[in-house]
């Protein structure tokens, strides 16, 4: 099976409802592709998603009825319209793609290959160019004053991985330089230069700085007593742990809860998982919790570029409601005197500062705490934005200590 009928499958099925990447991980497990078809795979189907409603609004005066076009041509001729933006000449880019429409829509070939030869670029509105919803680019432009750093989205980024092991773990990866290590924009962050590998056995987690730093705001130092709330698989558990704290992670979700503690077991970690709903008090108090809620995600439209068309407004203020109630019990579970960090991976003013001000209005016994982060910043007034540019993901943190 060629790359480019794979990759036809690949966008049939996300298009389905099936996320991108553990599709795509899948396809790359499932198929015996070369390195440079595994590449090109990777390429295609990131660069596609990341660039889909301005691929159709090339397309779209060229096909007489877009929609009622077979969805395997229409992924064709985006495929072949991507790989038209990326400069590719027209013989390299419009034959393989009329072959590929060949094969299930013989019929559909002509077209396809006209359509494909009488591409050009077209004005476009900025959400349309950059591929993003109307509702969030306003609301963006509204609260941010600019929209520019949205561009980033659709721009690869690097693997980033975290050091974890002992506590001077990044002394010992700076002495693994040789296998293509460069440091990152935070302490303990690298770049990974060279191919995917089995990271734990290195010592390393891949994990987004702007994911890690929601961790280090914490602060929280050896023998420390840490509370990480919706912690999933536990990789900021895992960084806490690795830096000395003693670690108790809590999630809803059991199966990502197992998958981290043999990947931390692995790595000689210490964190104790418990599987609850925490829209529901806990029997836990700590001086330094964490809850890095769950979110719509828009500060990770690079890495899950799928989300973007599927986002609907309303799921913020949902979201917003749920992170609330987690909140409430992250508030419940912090010692007087101990630290709240709250962090999404998103970048709505609802989820954000939205969320932490009604909380500091029914709480008066917690106060924001001023910090600085080594990231760039789109926002820093109630909390802090990360600016998702340079392969860093948007991200909103506070920091609330309660003073009661
Ligand atoms: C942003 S992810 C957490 C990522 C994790 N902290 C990490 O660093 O890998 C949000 C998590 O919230 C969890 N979650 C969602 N609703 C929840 C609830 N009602 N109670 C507990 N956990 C919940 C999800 O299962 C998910 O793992």
């Amino acid at each position: 099976m060629t790359a480019r009928a794979l990759a036809l499958d690949l966008f049939l099925a996300v298009e389905g409802g099936r996320r991108l990447q553990p599709t795509l991980s899948a396809f790359l497990r499932r198929h015996a592709l070369s390195p440079e078809d595994r590449a090109f795979l990777t390429h295609l189907a990131y660069g596609v998603f990341r660039r889909l409603r301005y691929l159709d609004h090339l397309l779209d005066p060229l096909l007489p009825r877009p929609e009622r076009l077979p969805s395997r041509v229409r992924w064709a001729l985006r495929a072949g319209a991507f790989e038209f933006l990326e400069g590719k000449a027209g013989h390299a880019r419009v034959h393989p793609w009329v072959e590929e429409v060949k094969k299930t829509h013989p019929a559909l070939a002509g077209l396809a290959n006209a359509v494909l030869r009488r591409l050009a670029l077209r004005e476009a509105p900025l959400a349309v160019r950059l591929s993003l919803p109307d509702f969030l680019l306003e609301a963006w432009e509204a609260f941010f004053q600019e929209v520019e750093f949205a561009q980033a989205f659709n721009e690869p980024a690097p693997l980033f991985v975290t050091a974890l092991g002992k506590p001077d773990g990044a002394k010992d990866v700076k002495e693994k330089g040789e296998r293509g290590l460069r440091p990152g924009p935070l302490p303990d962050s690298f770049v990974w230069e060279g191919p995917a590998e089995d990271f734990p056995a290195l010592g390393l987690q891949p994990q987004n700085p702007a994911s890690l730093f929601a961790a280090q705001l914490l602060g929280a130092g050896p023998g420390e007593e840490v509370l990480d709330l919706c912690g999933g698989a536990g990789v900021k558990a895992a960084y806490l742990a690795s830096r000395g704290a003693r670690v108790r992670s809590l999630d809803v979700n059991a199966r990502r809860q197992r998958a981290g503690e043999r990947t931390w077991r692995r790595l000689g970690l210490e964190v104790a998982f418990e599987t609850r709903d925490l829209r529901e008090p806990i029997p836990y108090r700590a001086d330094k919790v964490l809850l890095d809620a769950p979110c719509t995600g828009t500060g990770t439209f690079r890495t899950h570029p799928e989300a973007r068309y599927r986002l609907k407004p309303e799921e913020v203020r949902a979201m917003a409601a749920l992170q609330t109630q987690l909140l409430e019990t992250a508030a419940q579970a912090t010692r007087p005197g101990g630290v709240l960090v709250y962090s999404v991976c998103t970048l709505t003013e609802e989820e954000g500062e939205g969320v932490v001000r009604a909380f500091l209005e029914r709480h008066p016994e917690f106060v924001p705490e001023d910090f600085a982060c080594p990231l760039p910043l789109l926002r820093q007034e109630l909390g802090a934005y990360v600016r998702p540019e340079g392969g860093l993901d948007g991200f909103y943190y506070a920091r609330l200590r309660r003073v009661d």
